[in-house]
Order: C-alpha cells, then structure tokens, then sequence
C-alpha cells in the first residue's frame, strides 16, 4: 500500500478549448458575450459593497484585419493577486458560487470558471490589467492557450476593475470589426442596466439605451403598446401586431410573449431570447414555456434559472418547471380573459393559431370551455366556429377520420345531415368531449356505415328487377371480400359509395403491408390477416338514383357488368382516398382498357 505514490491530473489546456470551441460554444461570437457578463458580475459583485456604485462598460477597437485588437473594459470589484491565481488559472474554479455548489442560486450569471477560455476561440493571448476594489496593487495578467500564463505587479494604480484585452486571431477579424461588435454588444446587453460604449476610429457612443420602465413591470406594458411592439420587432426580427405581458408570481421571471402574425406549424423549432440577470443568455430556449405555446415568440427575463454550460438551455429543474406552468399561465388567463372582454382579438388570434389552442384546450377543460365558441371545425355547412355549430344543431355528429369525412361529406350534405369533421389532430377529442364542456350539447360520432342507414331500399318491385345483375354484381367483388348492395340516395350525382367498417380496414392495411413485405413476413401477415377475414367485409352501395347505375341493372346482367361494377368499385375507393392493392390498380388498368376497347368497337359498329 505504503509504496504507491500520488500524482495530479493535468489539464491539456489547448485540448480544452478545442472541446468548448467545437463542442459548446455555438459560435466564436460568444467570446463577447462572455466577456460582457465577467463585466455585469463583477459590477454586481462591487455594487455589494458599495450600492451607489455607477456601473459602466467601455470597449474600444483599434486596427484593422490581422492586426485588430479589442479592449472591453468594466468598473467592477477587480482581482487581486490572490484572485488571479485562485480563479483566473485555475480551470474550473468561479469566484461566483458558494463551495462546490453548482446549481445553487447566486447573484451572478457565471458560474463554471470557464467562460474567458472562450476568448481564446478569437484570440491567441488574453492580457486582463486589473485593480481590486478592496485595494493592494494593480495586475497585469497574461494567459496563453498552451496553457501558462504571466503576473506582474504594475508600477502605477489603475482605478478598480478590469481591461480585457484581445488581439484576433488570423480569420477571427470578422468580431472585431465595428459593426459586428456594435451588433453583438447590443445583442446580448440591450437591457442592461448601466451604459456600454464603444470607441473606434475616434468616435465614441452609447450602444444600449435606456431601458424602458415596461421591461421589468409587464403590468405597464399594456399601456406602452407601440413601444413594446417595435422592441419586439428589433430584439426578435419579425413584425408582431399582439403580445401577451408574462410574470410569474415571484415577480423574479417576467416578459412578453410577441403572437406570431403567421400560422406555424406544430413541430416548428420554439425560441424564445431569455435574459438572465438583464443580459442575454440564450437565443433558442426551448423549454421555458409550455409545448402548446407555439404560437408566440417571448423575450424573456429572469434572475432565478439556471443556465447551462452553453448558456443555451436552461437547467430542467424543479424551479423551471414553476416558471414554465406559471408563463403558461399568464397567457392562459389573457387569453381567458379575452374570451369575456375582448372577443375581437381572441377571434383574431385563434384565426391563425387555431391548432395552438385546439391543443390546449385538449388539456384544459377550463380553457376549453372559455374558448370552443371560437374555436373553427370544416363541416358539411362549411367552415365554422364551434359556437355557431352549436347554435345550429345541439346533437353534432362527427367523423374521427379524414378518409371518413371525405367519404360522407357528399351524402351527408346531399340530405342536409351537419357532419363536423373531426379528423385533423386534436379535433375528435374534443368533440367527444364537448358535452362535458357545453351543458345540453351532444356529440356522436360518425362512421360511413351509418348513413347508409339513411339510404333508401329498393321496393319489392325494383328488387325483383335487378336481383340477377345485384347477384352478378355482388359475385364480381368477392375477391376484394366486398359487398355490392342496390339502395337510392342523395346526390344523385353520387352513383357509388364505399364504406369500411374497423375490422375491413385493419384487414386491408395487413394485406396492403404484405404486398410490401418479403416473403417470411408477409405469411405472418397472411395468418394474421385470414383469422379476420370471416367479418371483415366492406360495402359498396349502389346508387339506382344515379342515371347511369340505373342503366346497368335495368333488365339481365350483360357481360360487360362484372367489368363495370369493379370499376365503379375503383371509383369510389379513389373518391374515399383508400390506398390501392396492387390487385385493384391492375383492375382499374384493366378495366380502363376495355371501356376504350368497347368505346372503339361501337364507334366502328356505328360507322
Ligand atoms: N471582468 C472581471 N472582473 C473580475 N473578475 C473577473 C472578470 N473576469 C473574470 N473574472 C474572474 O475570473 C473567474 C473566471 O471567469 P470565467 O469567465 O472563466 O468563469 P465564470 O464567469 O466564473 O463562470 P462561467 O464559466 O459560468 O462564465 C471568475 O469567476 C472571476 O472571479
């Protein structure tokens, strides 16, 4: 035991940063906002001990090309030599949490003791000057890449805080340039509190303004509208016409929620700007806000979550989740509350986002009973809002499935029957759920089979008429395991429809996925497929209201009968958007040939 020795880990310097520059950082763009925030914590951090202190950051450029150097200076607490060895060379060490304690809450942004490696991405020295406020002499500090550094005590006393200065690296000149520096700065401190300047080719100017008093009270918001929307419109690049003020009860999380002003889709990439401790930290936080709240784009500030290392998501901790239910809340209630005061731009809102809300209101009976009024269904009687459903039927039947509206939408709107299609994502929860939500409402679900209950038998007259081309009829789609029945219905124009009850379907989709697969598992299939087969029949109805349905079964079944109930058959699987066997395309094909086979021999019979 007593012979083994103990040695320490060393660290490849260059190797880490290779790991952050490739693998945590987005872009080398980040080094500014690093350095931005070493500034604000090390204001925070004096602003402790001195309140009245004015916090200020001052940058300044110089050069040109390879030989562009970058100054970013801050009036904060400073290091003393001490701080120097303790936090600046050792990796992984912030002089900005308490212990070992990573995720604990503290004033500050920083927290890993890495983020000035990042300015090694754009240059190949750091050189930081600083003066402790608490006194002892000014440091001029140089660090390497390679991973060793320099100290040196400085004659003469800076005033207390910190230079950082950086010379681009061959390639990095691009952010040092003014405007990309000007853009970057306003980037990521737009709302900070205290001026940052920027000096270059002998011009000086202030790049944050003020920030306006609505920021950080989104109760005032409301009555500073105009503003709120251009701020939208310059921090998140798109035009907005609404927005919805968010605060959380703490009041340590707040923001504005900008309204999309065009539908998005429901799986389009959510990004929210979030502002820690006025600076911002992420540009693509996508988990602050609930999923259903796709159709806002939020600035959003707070002092109490906790980045990660990239500074581009939040830590999904307990306090995240608070702040997430309770952002959703308050566009919950606005919009609630619009439901009863402002009914013009809820309409106008649900417009756009109708799938937004239609998922919410899913999980939110509340927030569903508020809204359905609004909330807009395709129908038979066109596209209309729940509410004016409602007023026309309290009994609404609806479909589950797209193929299925599609199907009884002719027949349905033929006999003046309201069908609701509920087959878009969302839709049929919620109309079965409707009665829960609407006293006196009532909802039932449609399937094709039940409006052929409001088809009309053929009298004993007509079925005696056409019982033996019904027969060959019925023969000539056994294979497909179809029914072929003779009724009269609505629209007349209609000569055939095709319904497929639960079982038909699954059967159908097995046999179709055989087709597809190898040999082995389409047996499998296969087996699966015939313990079903028994029940699983589909049928096609006839229409005899139809002129033409009604010439081929008046008088005996011809030879050409088989050939054109099966393309009738076709027809109305195309109409349904049933997808095809390859049986029944080559039916189709088939059947297509000799219409124009018959059609030339009678032209020629006739010539
Ligand atoms: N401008 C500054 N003024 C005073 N101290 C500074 C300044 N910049 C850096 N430091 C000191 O250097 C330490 C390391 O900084 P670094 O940016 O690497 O990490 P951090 O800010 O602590 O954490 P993170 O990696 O989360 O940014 C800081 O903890 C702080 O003590």
């Amino acid at each position: 035991m007593s012979d083994s020795e103990e040695y320490r880990f060393q660290v490849n310097l260059s190797g880490m940063i290779d790991i952050l520059s490739n693998h945590l950082y987005s872009s080398p763009r980040v080094f500014l906002r690093e350095l931005l925030q070493n500034a604000t914590d090390a204001i925070t951090a004096r602003l402790d001990s001195e309140p009245g202190h004015r916090g200020e950051v001052f940058v300044e450029l110089a050069g040109s090309g390879e030989n562009s150097t970058l100054l970013l200076q801050d009036n904060g607490v400073g290091l003393t030599e001490d701080d120097v060895h303790e936090f600046l060379a050792m990796i992984g060490h912030s002089s900005k949490r308490g212990g070992a304690e990573l995720l604990g809450e503290t004033s500050f942004i920083g927290r890993f003791g890495i983020g000035l490696l990042s300015c090694f991405m754009v240059s190949d020295e750091i050189v930081m000057l600083t003066q402790s406020a608490s006194g002892g002499p000014s440091i001029e500090w140089r660090g390497r890449p390679d991973g060793t550094y320099t100290l040196r005590k400085l004659e003469s006393s800076l005033t207390p805080g910190t230079k950082v200065y950086l010379r681009a690296k061959p390639e990095t000149d691009l952010f040092f340039e003014a405007g990309t520096v000007e853009l970057d700065l306003l980037h990521y401190g737009a709302l900070l509190p205290y001026p940052i300047r920027l000096a270059e080719g002998g011009r000086e100017r202030r790049i944050n303004p003020e920030p306006p008093a609505w920021i950080f009270s989104p109760n005032l918001a409301d009555v500073h509208r105009d503003e709120v929307l251009r701020f939208g419109e310059e921090r998140l690049g798109e035009r907005f016409r609404d927005f919805i003020p968010l605060r959380t009860a703490n009041g340590r999380t707040g923001g504005i929620a900008y309204v999309l002003p065009h539908a998005v889709n429901l799986n389009a990439k959510r990004s929210h700007k979030v502002y820690l401790k006025r600076m911002l930290i992420s540009e693509q936080a996508d988990n602050i806000l609930p999923e259903w709240a796709f159709f806002v784009k939020c600035l959003i500030w707070t002092d109490e979550l906790q980045p990660t290392a990239s500074r581009e998501h939040f830590y999904e901790n307990e306090q995240l989740e608070r702040v997430r239910g309770e952002l959703g809340e308050s566009i919950r209630s606005e919009l609630i509350g619009m439901g009863a005061s402002d009914q013009q731009r809820l309409r106008r809102i649900l417009e756009l986002h109708a799938l937004s809300m239609k998922s919410l209101a899913v999980e939110d009976d509340e927030f569903y009973r508020m809204i359905y009024r609004w909330l807009p269904f395709e129908s038979t009687y066109g596209h209309k809002t729940l509410g004016e459903l409602l007023d026309e039927r309290r009994t609404l039947y609806y479909t589950a499935s797209l193929d299925h509206y599609r199907q009884l939408r002719h027949v349905a709107s033929a006999q003046s029957l309201l069908v609701v299609n509920g087959g878009y994502i969302y839709e049929a929860e919620l109309l079965q759920s409707l009665p829960r939500i609407v006293s006196g409402a009532d909802t039932r679900r449609l399937l094709p089979e039940d409006v052929s209950l409001a088809f009309t038998d053929l009298n004993a007259e007509e079925r005696s008429a056409t019982l033996q081309a019904a027969r060959a009829a019925d023969l000539s789609l056994q294979r497909f395991r179809c029914r072929v029945l003779l009724k009269r219905f609505k629209p007349t124009e209609l000569p055939a429809l095709f319904t497929l009850p639960e079982e038909a379907a699954t059967l159908r989709s097995i046999e179709r996925a055989g087709e597809e697969s190898p040999q082995a598992f389409a047996s499998v299939l296969g087996s699966l497929g015939g313990s079903m087969q028994g029940s699983a029949q589909s049928i096609l109805y006839l229409n005899l209201n139809n002129p033409v349905v009604d010439k081929l079964f008046a008088g005996p079944p011809n030879a050409k009968l088989p050939t054109l109930v099966e393309m009738l058959y076709a027809n109305a699987l195309m109409m349904g958007h049933y997808p095809m066997s390859r049986q029944e395309l080559a039916l189709l094909n088939a059947g297509i040939l000799s219409l124009i086979d018959w059609s030339m021999e009678s032209e020629q019979g006739g010539e």
